[in-house]
């Protein structure tokens, strides 16, 4: 199967933490053997610290999301010291360098790419580009809920959600740092070529394997 995999900044890089990074490692190297990966990761806190400096010092969106970008990419070094020789050696700045490195059956893993959307828009795209069979986005809760589970407790997970529910519920903002849970241009691309989308939380490395058995996680359909 040909899989991208788009690991939210919150997940990799809210602690600091080495092991959840040797982890995915481990999870990725063994998925490598039988599937062909593609990883994009995310920006998570130490991009919003650079974009709020950014922007304080009178960068407009623009720039901060260029800054944005930059530490995804910076990230995206992180992922691919951990992965050694199963990574490929350059983080693939766009969809075409993306295509090329996976002939070489290594891991390929992108940041960001141009501004004025996020790493999640970046997965749907390379997703859409290399005819993907599976996009995963593993982030920070469980799924999709219908409010937003970490300001309300009552908050109802969504087992199987329609896009169009999605963008009912979604409150989808467009500035440098603050795109939330999985964002517009993502998601019409999701829609306009029927990925199949499961988000997922990626807190546990172990839940990448369980999402792609159908465990745990949201499943989008393309409606
Ligand atoms: N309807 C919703 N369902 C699930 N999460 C939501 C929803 N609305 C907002 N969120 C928030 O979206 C966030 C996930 O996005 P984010 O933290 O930016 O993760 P990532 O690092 O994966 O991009 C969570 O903090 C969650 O609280
Ligand atoms: O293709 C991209 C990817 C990211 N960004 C910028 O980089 C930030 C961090 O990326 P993202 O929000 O995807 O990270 P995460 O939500 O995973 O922390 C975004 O808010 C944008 O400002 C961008 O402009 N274009």
């Amino acid at each position: 199967m040909k899989i991208v995999i788009i690991i939210g900044g919150s997940v990799l890089m809210e602690d600091s933490n080495p092991k959840k990074f040797r982890e995915y490692a481990k999870i990725l190297r063994d998925l490598s053997k039988d599937h062909k990966i593609w990883i994009v990761i995310g920006g998570g806190k130490p991009a919003r610290e650079y974009i709020a400096l950014a922007r304080s010092l009178g960068a407009n969106e623009a720039q901060c999301d260029d800054i944005g970008i930059d530490v995804t990419r910076l990230n995206a070094k992180l992922l691919k010291i951990a992965l050694g020789d199963s990574a490929y050696p350059e983080i693939a700045k766009n969809f075409q360098e993306a295509l090329k490195f996976s002939e070489s059956k290594k891991i390929v893993i992108m940041g960001g790419t141009e501004p004025a959307h996020s790493t999640d828009a970046v997965g749907a795209i390379l997703a859409e580009f290399v005819d993907a069979d599976i996009l995963i986005n593993l982030t920070s809760v469980d799924g999709f809920y219908d409010k937003d589970p970490k300001k309300y407790k009552d908050a109802k997970f969504y087992s199987k959600v329609t896009i169009s529910k999605m963008l009912e519920v979604l409150d989808n903002k467009s500035m440098a740092g603050t795109y939330e849970f999985f964002d517009r241009t993502a998601l019409d691309v999701v829609s306009r070529s029927k990925i199949k989308l499961k988000i997922a939380n990626g807190k546990d490395p172990q839940n990448l394997l369980r999402v792609l058995k159908g465990e745990v996680g949201t499943t989008v359909i393309p409606k």
